[in-house]
């Protein structure tokens, strides 16, 4: 038996691990170990009595009370045992090392804690408490309370409040690992059970589902639930268990949770209608029940989680190795990280543009076909039609006619054609600009170091793109700029290197590559 019992303080290690780790189950695309570890939760309408029932299975007065909805954060309760005459104390897992001994401080940092989550508004939140209470008067069990099944949202807190709380019971009590403890108070009317029609829906077999009825004393004089505890009305696979916790009374006056327990057997033992049954009714009798099947449970769901914990450690060992080694802390040694990446990513760019890897050919195209095929467009055969050089000759001159050759008109002609090139080269300056930034997006995929990094990722490419933009209007400067250079001095070398044919072809082209 000591080994199953340090199975469900193995499981309530991993389950701490999980919460530390942000794996608290619900609605997560993430693979979650959390929902593979069996655990009781405690569903009920406000009021019912759960924190009572808790209260009473622990032995101690330690759950924060009062109007409204008190539970905000689900409260993940890991009881374990210890030996006899040990002090108990309380400790949490946001607060490791510092044990409560003073219970009613465990309540202050329970509410402290919820607090601290959801701030002061009534709002409630997924993630979970955990307190671990260390006791001779428990089981070794854990157990989850939840914030109570609600009708109404109180002032402060929103209208949707009922739903989230809905939600947020559903994701914990619809996950197969789920131990359902359904708190229905014996003095309302059982069908009307919010924690009966939930279980019902989710566990419709109902051997997930152990039905408690808190409030037996308060049953109307002349009526019981003996209907219901021995399986005749409700019936469960799990016989129902009557509790009687401290009444609101008792709690005023501080009655001391083990007199409640010492009261609650006597209630039972004395009782007419339920004294047949008192060996299986009260706090302690369903803290043994529900300790010995989480047992059970942990033992069928054993194979599952251990694979699962296998599965888990290999994709986690798988992603360490992609990640590679560590990142230094110091600054230097990180500056020094930085600036590999950046060789690695600088390295493979130019793989790129020298050889390689493709690319360079692309940009080598730019200058090889599609710039020559632009300048083959040009309209030179309309700019030197004879018509247009009558034209410009004629407006050269002036009212002055030239007298041998007409030196102005020809610069006039050869500056316009020229002219013509600068479409043509800032065309070719874009297409570059645009290979080169496609090469930039590859260079930064292929470097497979960067892909660890997605930050440094996005700024080295946001850095290369802000330079590529700054060279593009340089390049385009200093190509207009070589393009005014060759047609603002000709040369009269320009033009005794003149072909003496014309050529059909393109006479200016082969005019400016001559004079280059
Ligand atoms: N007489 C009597 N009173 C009970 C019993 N169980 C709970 N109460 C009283 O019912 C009231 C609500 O009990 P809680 O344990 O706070 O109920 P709860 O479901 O935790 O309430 P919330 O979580 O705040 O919704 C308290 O005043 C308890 O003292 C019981 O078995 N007998």
């Amino acid at each position: 038996m000591a080994t199953m019992e340090s199975l469900i303080v193995t499981v309530n290690r991993i389950q701490r691990a999980c919460t530390v780790l942000g794996d608290h189950g619900g609605d997560t695309n993430l693979p979650t170990l959390w929902e593979a570890l069996p655990s009781v939760v405690v569903v009920g309408g406000q009021s019912s009595g759960k924190s009572s029932v808790l209260e009473s299975i622990v032995g101690r007065d330690f759950l924060p009370r009062g109007s409204g909805i008190v539970t905000r954060r689900p409260l993940v309760l890991q009881l374990h045992k210890t030996e006899r005459g040990l002090q108990e104390y309380g400790e949490f897992l946001h607060l490791p090392k510092k044990k409560f001994t003073d219970f009613s401080m465990v309540r202050k940092e329970i509410q402290d804690e919820t607090d601290r989550m959801t701030g002061k508004s009534k709002q409630i939140s997924p993630v979970p408490i955990h307190l671990s209470i260390y006791s001779p008067n428990v089981v070794n069990l854990t157990l989850i309370d939840l914030p109570g099944l609600t009708k109404v949202a109180v002032e402060g807190q929103p209208e949707s409040i009922v739903q989230d709380i809905e939600s947020m019971v559903r994701s914990y009590v619809e996950k197969p690992n789920c131990i359902i403890l359904a708190i229905t108070p014996a003095n309302q009317d059982i069908a009307t059970s919010d924690a009966i029609k939930l279980s019902r829906e989710v566990d419709p077999t109902g051997e997930r589902t152990f039905g408690v009825l808190t409030k037996l004393d308060l049953m109307d004089k002349g009526t019981n639930a003996i209907d219901v505890l021995e399986g005749r009305a409700y019936p469960l696979q799990h016989p129902w268990v009557g509790i009687v916790n401290r009444s609101q009374a008792d709690i005023k006056k501080n009655v001391d949770m083990i007199a409640s327990r010492w009261k609650e057997r006597e209630f039972f033992a004395s009782s007419p209608d339920y004294g047949h049954l008192a060996s299986k009714m009260g706090s302690e009798y369903l803290a043994k029940v529900l300790s010995k099947h989480l047992e059970s449970v942990i033992r069928a769901r054993l194979p599952g989680i251990t694979s699962l914990i296998n599965k888990s450690i290999e994709e986690l060992e798988a992603e360490l190795s992609h990640l590679g080694r560590s990142v230094a802390v110091d600054a230097g040694a990180q500056l020094y990280t930085i600036l590999e990446l950046c060789r690695a990513f600088d390295r493979i760019f130019k793989e790129h543009l020298d050889g390689g890897r493709p690319g360079g050919d692309r940009i080598y195209g730019v200058f090889d076909h599609q710039l020559p095929a632009a300048l083959r467009k040009l309209p030179f055969d309309r700019h030197l039609s004879l018509q247009n050089i009558r034209k410009v000759v004629s407006e050269a001159d002036g009212y002055q006619p030239h007298l041998i050759a007409p030196e102005q008109g020809y610069r006039r002609l050869i500056d316009g054609a020229l002219n013509y090139f600068r479409g043509p080269a800032e065309a070719s300056v874009d297409a570059v600009h645009f290979l080169l930034k496609e090469l930039v997006r590859r260079s930064i995929a292929e470097t497979q170091e960067l892909k660890r990094f997605p930050t440094l990722q996005a700024e080295i490419a946001a850095a290369a793109s802000e330079a590529l933009e700054r060279f593009r209007e340089d390049s385009k400067k200093t190509t207009l700029r070589m393009v005014d250079m060759e047609s603002s001095y000709l040369t009269v070398d320009f033009s005794r290197k003149l072909p003496q044919e014309v050529e059909k072809e393109i006479p200016f082209l082969r005019l400016w590559f001559i004079a280059k």
